[in-house]
């Protein structure tokens, strides 16, 4: 039963998803970025699917495709563009932003995530409550697979180079060197202080 369910809906998917299909799959990127959410995803039910399939499920199923697909089209027309746009929702909660994203970007939970780059290579991996950002100077430069887990910021004209990591919760204001991982400092028990009762979130003694 599951089985058939999941079939039905890939075959409405795949009727719903064709027109913006016919506009997208011109862009190369597009095809590579269909390819590296398949990898990333890592489901053999997916992997199984033909290209298309593999397209349409994820146009149907994560809106945070259907943003970065938006962002593939942004040399098209801006009437055909916002027909799309109103046909296909993107993700609200998610921004991108930068003159150049390379083939294969890869969102995992664009939930309040804003990225404004100046660049972004191929294969990247970007997370949840990302800010990839402006300060004065500039916006920051991605490299070829570079990975930016939860809750991370990244600042500044800087650059991460090719394979550079950002650990959750890390806040990076530097380069960082191709292959280097960054994190930020772990959350560390607070020792129990005499007089304080522990169990009140407020750590205040009651009145
Ligand atoms: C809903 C969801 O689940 S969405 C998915 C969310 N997940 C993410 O965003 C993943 C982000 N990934 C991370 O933060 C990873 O921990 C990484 C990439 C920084 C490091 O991963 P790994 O290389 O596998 O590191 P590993 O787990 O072996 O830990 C190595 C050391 O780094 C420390 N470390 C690992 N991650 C972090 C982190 N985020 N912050 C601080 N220190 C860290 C570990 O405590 C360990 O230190 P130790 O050797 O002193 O014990």
């Amino acid at each position: 039963m599951a089985a058939e369910l999941w079939a039905l809906r890939l075959r409405v998917a795949r009727v719903l998803a064709y027109p913006l299909w016919r506009c997208a799959a011109a862009a190369e990127e597009v095809r590579a970025d269909i390819a590296w959410w398949i990898e990333c995803i890592d489901a053999p039910k997916l992997t199984a699917l033909e290209e298309y399939s593999r397209f349409a499920y994820l146009a149907a199923a994560l809106p945070e495709f259907r943003t970065l697909v938006h962002y593939r089209l942004r040399g098209r027309s801006p009437v055909l563009r916002i027909l799309l746009r109103a046909c296909y929702r993107p993700l609200p909660t998610l921004t991108l932003e930068a003159d150049r994203i390379g083939p294969a970007l890869f969102i995992q939970h664009g939930v309040g995530t804003i990225v404004t780059a100046e660049s972004i290579g191929s294969h990247c991996w970007i997370n949840q409550q990302v800010t990839v950002g402006h300060d004065a100077k500039g916006r920051p430069t991605l490299g070829d697979r570079v990975r930016v887990g939860a809750g991370a910021v990244v600042l500044g004209p800087i650059t991460l180079h090719d394979g550079a990591t950002v650990g959750a919760n890390a806040t990076v204001i530097h380069d960082v060197p191709a292959g280097a991982t960054m994190v930020a400092p772990l959350a560390t028990a607070l020792t129990a202080r005499p007089g304080v009762d522990g169990d009140r979130p407020s750590g205040r003694a009651p009145a």
